[in-house]
């Protein structure tokens, strides 16, 4: 079942308006069609400046395109009415690349997870206290840190708690942007792993945007390629790319072996 519709998607920005020059328009999404499949963990790779973070506010509804549709499981989002909206807001929820800076550092860890519930639950105080200490369990952190503030705590502990708010109330989409680019190597594979558990758990999709093409093409069924605003490429999980845009990027990973590297 298709969860996602992207259609025709364009968006422009306006900038260098002076006194003595006209607005330009900068084009930095163009035509950008594809969909997502209810299960479905879609790649979207692409250069630092591709158009990536653009395409994903568009998707979860902070940002209008020029011109084009999102479909979140058939209803479009942004001429949705206030009951779809709200429920779009549960159903489709958003990791991002810095977690300590999307949370709020006076609140405890357990009023950071709790603070979807609050929203869109009908929890008792001691109900939702067991809630957090199992979507805790879920993202393998101890219950212990409930009471402490995000300063207190590691990036990939951040990363975990961000993770476990993002689920805390059973959405269908996640988009992870750039959601594991600050931590060190080891963490990564942790917490992509972390991520494709919860994804068979849960039944949930994803889309994984990054410029890291390893990461990417170990987490997802299908990888969309960007380059310019613009969608170049679709690969299945094995095959390989073809396109300039898409090489680049294969061709910027580091082999393994300092040694190799030097050939
Ligand atoms: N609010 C804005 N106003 C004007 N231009 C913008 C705005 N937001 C993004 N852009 C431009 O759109 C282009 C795409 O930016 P975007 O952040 O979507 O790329 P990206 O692929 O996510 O890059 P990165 O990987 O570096 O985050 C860039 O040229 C950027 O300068």
């Amino acid at each position: 079942m298709t969860l996602l519709e992207v259609t025709n998607v364009v968006k422009h920005y306006q900038h260098g308006q002076t006194l003595l020059r006209k607005k330009q328009l900068a084009t930095v999404l163009q035509d950008i069609t594809f969909s997502l499949h209810e299960g479905e963990c879609l790649g979207l790779v692409g250069q630092s400046g591709s158009g990536k973070s653009t395409l994903s506010r568009i998707i979860l509804g902070l940002e209008k395109p020029t011109n084009g549709t999102v479909r979140f499981d058939g209803v479009d989002l942004y001429h949705a009415n206030a009951k779809e909206k709200n429920s779009i807001r549960r159903d489709l929820q958003a990791v991002f690349q810095n977690s300590f800076h999307s949370f709020n550092p006076k609140q405890t860890i357990a009023e950071i997870i709790e603070e979807p519930l609050l929203n869109f639950e009908n929890y008792s105080r001691i109900e939702r206290q067991q809630k957090v200490a199992e979507l805790l369990h879920c993202v393998e952190l101890d219950r212990a840190i409930m009471t402490k503030y995000p300063s207190q705590l590691s990036g990939g502990q951040q990363q975990r708690v961000n993770i476990a708010r993002a689920i805390a109330v059973n959405p269908r989409l996640i988009v992870l942007d750039e959601a594991i680019s600050s931590l060190d190597m080891i963490l990564q594979k942790h917490i992509l792993e972390l991520l494709q558990s919860l994804q068979c758990q849960l039944k949930l999709s994803y889309i994984f945007i990054s410029h890291d093409l390893n990461a990417t093409r170990f987490i997802a069924d299908r990888v969309l390629v960007m380059h310019q605003g613009q969608l170049v490429e679709e690969i299945k999980k094995e095959a390989s790319f073809q396109h300039p845009a898409a090489l680049e990027l294969y061709n910027a990973i580091l082999p393994m072996h300092p040694r190799n590297r030097r050939k």
